[in-house]
């Protein structure tokens, strides 16, 4: 399931990380990249450690847990800092499955990847091709968003970023550990999230949605990893 977070920054953020990025040093994207990525990864990235890059994605994490939509489809246990590519003209990265688990730097820790993000940090109008294209049984589906946006999907997908044909797209992409690691079980909590609050926007104050809420928790309760 792909869904689109609108609005995880304000356009005043995005210009913010925007004008950061002019000053940072990009290196080739191969540098976090297994093998089998490797061979099909022709990006720029921000150095994990890169000062810029980590107070802009400190912000990124805070706007995410201030962003109900994210907070109810992924419900994150733990997300490794964001990082940031470029694909300037003639750069694209081929078809691939993300590493399944990944450490994070300043902790040691190991996380396991559940949900991939991309945050759009271009404009679509900066340029041409650059789509973000996930598969999955239902067929291919190719995103391309406006700044401040987010797409999230499987981590298990595989997915590929088409070529860019003009100007430059930078992005955000980073990794979350759900509490919940059943797509499955995460994608029936959403769904039944989403009818509560639709529920309780409908029929305030109606009694079952105080029931269902309590539904909502304990299986919560049953099936998350803490
Ligand atoms: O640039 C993107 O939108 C996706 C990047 C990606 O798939 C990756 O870094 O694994
Ligand atoms: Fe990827």
């Amino acid at each position: 399931m792909m869904i689109h977070i609108p609005n995880v920054l304000t356009r005043d953020q995005v210009l913010r990380c925007r004008q950061m990025f002019e000053r940072v040093a990009w290196v080739d994207g191969r540098v976090t990249a297994g093998p089998q990525t490797s061979a099909v990864k022709r990006n720029l990235q921000i150095p994990e450690d890169d000062p810029e890059g980590l107070e802009c994605g400190q912000m990124i994490v805070a706007a995410l847990y201030r962003t109900p939509l994210f907070m109810s489809a992924v419900l994150p246990h733990r997300i490794l800092p964001p990082m940031f590519n470029r694909y300037d003209e003639g750069m694209t990265f081929g078809s691939h499955v993300d590493n399944a688990i990944r450490r994070i730097r300043a902790t040691g820790e190991s996380l396991r990847t559940d949900v991939s993000t991309t945050l759009f940090l271009s404009d679509p109008e900066d340029y041409d091709g650059g789509e973000l294209v996930a598969e999955d049984t239902y067929g291919e589906h190719a995103v391309k968003l406006p700044a401040g946006d987010a797409i999230i999907y499987p981590a298990t997908s595989l997915h590929h970023v088409t070529p860019v044909t003009r100007g430059a797209r930078i992005s955000s992409f980073f990794w979350t550990q759900s509490l919940i690691r059943d797509p499955l079980r995460r994608g029936l909590l959403f769904d039944m999230d989403m009818a509560i609050m639709r529920l309780n926007h409908d029929h305030p104050g109606h009694a079952s949605a105080v029931q269902l809420t309590g539904v909502y928790h304990n299986l919560l309760r049953q099936w998350s990893e803490v």
